[in-house]
């Protein structure tokens, strides 16, 4: 049984329809990747999917008893507010110590608890909300956008964090990604969402669909084809390269 599913999703707002005809379904264990352009829908069916954005059409199914860990696209803090992050982790819901230390530790940054978050770059503010997320052992993972404003080592690295929870906990992963060679190296499932979905697959699959390319243009695209032909160079020498 999926963990969560969706069947002929629509969502609006204000009126207009941002995304529909969305059948959608996740596994246990399963990384899969939202990619799409800006306004596309993305964390509107994210939301959707936790909950905080209401159904405007069709259904979404979330398995009973299921535990999610979301890690919003943005969280402000009021810079003039003292807030540690063990304060943070303790709120809105207070948590025993070693559920903390646990959590920070998953996220990789058990030395900073008692940091004030305003003082945490971007990269640690960022596992600050993975801890966060990580509090309740979730069975799965939401992420929109998480790597929003790390570089490239930086994003790399958060990711490979992702990678070490899921093998720990066994969760699965849902993210919105822009980081496309990340999304190629990672992913098992590649959702391309514009409005409705306009193509799905492997991450090999949806790079040559010509909705994707139509999307992304050369530009863009060229990010996965770089890491696929980097990928396919070490395997097969007579494989013929597009050097475009
Ligand atoms: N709270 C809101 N206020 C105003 N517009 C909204 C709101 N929520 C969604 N929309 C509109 O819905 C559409 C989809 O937005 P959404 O944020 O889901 O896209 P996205 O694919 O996540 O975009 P981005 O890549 O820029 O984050 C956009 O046209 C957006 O303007």
């Amino acid at each position: 049984m999926s963990l969560i599913a969706t069947s002929g999703l629509e969502l609006r707002h204000a009126g207009q329809v941002i995304l529909h005809d969305v059948n959608f379904s996740i596994h246990a264990g399963e990384i899969v990747t939202i990619v799409g352009p800006n306004g596309s829908g993305k964390s509107s069916f994210l939301r959707a999917l936790v909950g905080a954005m209401p159904v405007a059409r069709g259904s979404v199914t979330r398995k009973s008893g299921l535990r999610i860990g979301y890690v919003p696209q943005r969280l402000q803090i009021d810079a003039t507010l003292p807030l540690t992050v063990r304060r943070f982790l303790n709120l809105p819901k207070r948590q025993s110590e070693a559920t903390v230390h646990k959590a920070l530790t998953r996220a990789g940054v058990d030395a900073l608890a008692d940091r004030q978050m305003t003082a945490l770059s971007g990269g640690q503010f960022q596992r600050v909300l993975l801890a966060r997320a990580l509090l309740n052992d979730p069975h799965i993972l939401i992420l929109d956008e998480a790597t929003q404003g790390l570089d490239q080592p930086g994003a790399a690295a958060f990711y490979a964090r992702i990678e070490e929870v899921r093998r720990d906990l066994g969760c699965a992963v849902l993210m919105v990604s822009h980081d496309l060679h990340v999304v190629m190296a990672a992913s098992d499932r590649v959702i391309c969402l514009n409005g409705h979905v306009c193509c799905e697959g492997t991450p090999k699959v949806v790079a040559d669909a010509p909705e994707y390319r139509a999307l992304f243009g050369t530009g863009t695209q060229g990010t996965l084809a770089l890491y696929r032909h980097d990928h396919d160079h070490g395997h097969d020498h007579h494989h013929h390269h597009d050097h475009d």
